[in-house]
């Protein structure tokens, strides 16, 4: 089955006033990104893995991703779009104040795509369900860093650039090689399988009573 953004939104903050917090669903979204890109690599130890963190929720599963695949051995370099201050929501600052205590990840601000290591992997943490109007920087210099970087490349929910809702691009949008949604297909998503690459819709615990009145 697949639902509209508005009705993800609308279960995500039913789930939430149940008890299953968004940081639970940060949680259980970013360790199941994880688990299906390291089944995709094999072994990811000593990989050097660089993840773009949009200033949203996006990004908040982005983070997630960067501390699970350190504990996988990879190593992982976090490029926050913009200043640690002005993340958006609790449960992605709630991520990015463990990382800060975590030397085994790189963390860069700013938005800057001169780096000193060529990735093995990029993760797009930039944009999902939040996306509006035309890529504004520093989004979009991360977004065709990303495109013109040869490696294998993986979209967080959706690739950044790609509406959910009604499957159209923005002015540009990422291409990867595998896209890992989170408790139901979004409408627009299938509709792109040649930016999606591999698509997946992994459960993130959400309460199906979350769902009761919305679906
Ligand atoms: N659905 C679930 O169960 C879960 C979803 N999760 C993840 O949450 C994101 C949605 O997070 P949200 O914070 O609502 O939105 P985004 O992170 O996608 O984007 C918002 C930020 O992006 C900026 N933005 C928006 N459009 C543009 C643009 N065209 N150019 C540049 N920047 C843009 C926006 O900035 P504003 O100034 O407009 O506020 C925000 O900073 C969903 O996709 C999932 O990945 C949960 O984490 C897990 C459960
Ligand atoms: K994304």
């Amino acid at each position: 089955m697949e639902i509209t953004v508005d009705q993800m939104y609308n279960i995500e903050n039913k789930g939430h006033d149940m008890g299953f917090l968004k940081k639970f669903m940060m949680e259980n979204a970013g360790a199941a990104a994880v688990k299906r890109l390291v089944e995709k690599l094999g072994n990811v130890d000593s990989k050097n893995i660089l993840i773009f963190v949009g200033m949203g929720n996006n990004g908040g599963d982005g983070l997630v991703m960067a501390r699970h695949l350190a504990g996988y051995g990879a190593k992982v370099t976090v490029m926050l779009l913009g200043n640690p201050e002005n993340i958006k929501t609790e449960e992605s600052n709630w991520n990015w104040s463990i990382l800060e205590k975590m030397p085994s990840v790189k963390l860069m601000t700013g938005g800057s795509t001169d780096f000193d290591f060529k990735p093995d992997v990029i993760i797009d943490g930039i944009l999902g369900t939040g996306i509006s109007g035309e890529i504004r920087e520093p989004y979009a210099s991360a977004i065709n860093y990303i495109n013109k970087t040869d490696c294998y490349k993986f979209a967080v929910d959706v690739p950044s650039g790609l509406d959910p809702q009604t499957g159209e691009t923005a002015n540009i949008f990422t291409k990867c090689d595998m896209t890992v949604t989170f408790h139901k297909m979004k409408q627009g998503i299938p509709k792109r399988k040649d930016l999606t690459g591999e698509l997946f819709a992994e459960k993130i615990g959400i309460p199906p009573e979350a769902e009761e009145g919305i679906l």
